[in-house]
């Protein structure tokens, strides 16, 4: 993973579907320094995506690529994380309510070789972190509710991602702190104020024409060149 302060992660939820591979080698050559792979299961949340088999396509396309996989399915099962972890994945994170084992499955996402995080809908609160620090790579909190790209980033949501930086702090620990949801050049910079160090970018970077000038804008809104 990139040593860079802050880290822009291209959501494919957003990327042209017929022409992935384009778009996805488009957008590693012009500001994705992770491509965000949502996996959705109509159930956790209200809209069906991307398999395994098709996280594996990616991989054997692009072998550099860092991939980041949100799990939006309930239950989670060892074998959803098995099937994607194999696939490729580089991070996997999922949700606290989708199983009674949150502890097991963050061990199992890192002893699979991938950075493993936790998933925070905008009314979960953030307190089990408190207790697994020691397995957590990265958590991501949902500045939208999840299932769809093109959201308004919910404000409230702002305070979670400080109160997570708090939580951190005090434990001394560093993990990655990712916002997904409504992100764009007017919000990213609030997010990055909150704490947050990895952007999760949808609308604004696969679903603009010029994604080199849509990370240049919202690298600038971040205060970078
Ligand atoms: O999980 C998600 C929505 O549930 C996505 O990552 C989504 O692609 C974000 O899109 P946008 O940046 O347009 O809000």
């Amino acid at each position: 993973m990139s040593e860079k302060r802050f880290l822009i992660a291209g959501s494919i939820l957003s990327a042209d579907l017929l022409n992935l591979e384009k778009d996805v080698a488009d957008a590693l050559a012009n500001g994705s320094d992770v491509i965000h792979f949502d996996v959705m299961d109509y159930h956790f949340v209200p809209n069906l995506t991307f398999g395994p088999g098709f996280l594996k396509a990616m991989r054997a396309r692009f072998p550099q690529a860092v991939f980041d996989v949100h799990l939006m399915v309930d239950p989670v099962t060892d074998k959803i994380i098995e099937d994607y972890a194999q696939a490729g994945a580089d991070m996997i994170s999922f949700h606290p309510e989708t199983t009674f084992h949150v502890e097991r499955m963050l061990t199992l996402i890192q002893n699979l070789g991938c950075k493993a995080g936790l998933a925070l809908n905008p009314g979960t609160a953030p307190q089990c972190l408190r207790y697994l620090w020691d397995k957590l790579d990265f958590v991501l909190v949902m500045t939208v509710n999840p299932g769809f790209g093109g959201q308004k980033l919910i404000p409230s949501c702002l305070q979670k991602v400080a109160d997570v930086k708090r939580m951190a702090t005090e434990a001394n620990v560093k993990p990655l702190i990712e916002v997904d949801g409504g992100v764009d050049v007017r919000t990213i910079k609030a997010c990055a104020d909150a704490g947050a160090n990895l952007f999760v970018v949808g609308s604004a970077f696969f679903g603009k024409p010029d994604r080199k000038e849509a990370a240049t804008s919202l690298r600038g809104a971040l205060g970078e060149e």
